[in-house]
């Protein structure tokens, strides 16, 4: 089997997809390693579930080449090598947990046994119980146990937690930490830098179908880490504060200017200089949004 070949786990390269005008995805490259957990990261719209959907061949490709352990995708997920997670639906109501995941076992050749799924997945106390009465959390922990039943070596998540509340969603990631603990591999989507943040080794950062920034999580939140100055700047417009040294973003909103920064006080001297009425001066973080606008370098401009 050429899950023994050497060949990484995910190899993904020119990768395209457009639906009429748009460029959904737009010539993505991507490997990863075997043992990785990688977030696809990205604001709404920026291509990561249309890349989803043709690493886990759901849809096919406009051009480029994927190989999961050297093989096509559906090849890796008729061979158990490549675990989807369902989205929404999937559960028959009168089927119970147990059954649903026997269920999924039983499509391949040398699947994990199912108790051992179920306890890796944190729903081994529901086996006996029907879909129907589990509860949101508890029915993406189901999908995640009938994802790594077949003993997949790569798991593939679209956005996994999207519908959960706090509790589930640290019960759903501690689940998926053990399992990526076993050296398997993990690409997941997310729209949160905290769960990359807390969950990845590595963050792929999509933006208008482009990867636009790749590495360590320690890395890429490095260079998100900007700062914002915002002040009362009496008479000043949107577009003459983004000439300012340093900003990346301006912004007027009710009398007050929010600029994006990379060097704070380089920005604030020449804020002052040029505009000696400034006043209420104040230096803050930068917020998720902003902080994706810095990283896709959208240096906006509006008044
Ligand atoms: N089936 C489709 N038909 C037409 N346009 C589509 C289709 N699927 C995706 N798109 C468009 O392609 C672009 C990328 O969408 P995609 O869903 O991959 O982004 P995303 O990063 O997963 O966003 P989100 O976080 O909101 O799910 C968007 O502009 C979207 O409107």
């Amino acid at each position: 089997m050429d899950i023994h070949n050497g060949a990484p786990a995910l190899s993904v390269a020119g990768l395209r997809k457009t639906y009429g005008e748009t460029r959904a995805v737009d010539g993505v490259d991507l490997v990863v390693g075997r043992g990785e957990v990688v977030a696809l990261l990205g604001p709404n719209g920026a291509g990561k579930s249309t890349t989803i959907d043709m690493v886990v061949g759901l849809i096919r490709p406009d051009a480029g080449e994927i190989a999961v352990f050297g093989v096509t995708p559906r090849e890796a997920v008729r061979e158990g090598l490549l675990g989807v997670m369902p989205q929404e639906g999937a559960l028959l109501d009168d089927v119970t947990v147990g059954e649903t995941v026997a269920l999924i076992a039983s499509l391949h050749s040398a699947p994990v046994p199912v108790e051992e799924a179920l306890r890796r997945a944190g729903v081994a106390g529901l086996a006996g119980r029907r879909a129907a009465r589990l509860s949101g959390g508890q029915k993406q922990r189901v999908r995640f146990a009938m994802a790594l039943v077949s003993g997949p070596g790569l798991l593939v998540l679209d956005e996994p937690t999207a519908a959960l509340d706090v509790t589930a969603r640290r019960e759903f990631w501690q689940s998926m930490h053990a399992f990526a603990g076993t050296g398997r591999t993990v690409l997941f989507s997310t729209h949160h830098l905290e769960e990359a943040e807390a969950y990845a080794d590595r963050v792929v950062l999509m933006h208008a179908g482009r990867v636009v920034a790749d590495g360590p999580v320690s890395a890429v939140m490095a260079e998100v880490s900007g700062r914002t100055v915002t002040a009362t700047v009496p008479g000043a417009r949107a577009e003459d504060l983004g000439t300012l040294p340093g900003v990346t973003a301006a912004h007027v909103r009710e009398g007050r200017a929010e600029l994006h920064c990379a060097d704070p006080d380089l920005t604030l001297r020449e804020l002052l200089a040029r505009y000696p009425d400034a006043c209420d001066v104040e230096v803050g973080a930068l917020g998720l949004e902003d902080a994706f606008l810095r990283l896709t370098g959208a240096v906006e401009v509006a008044g």
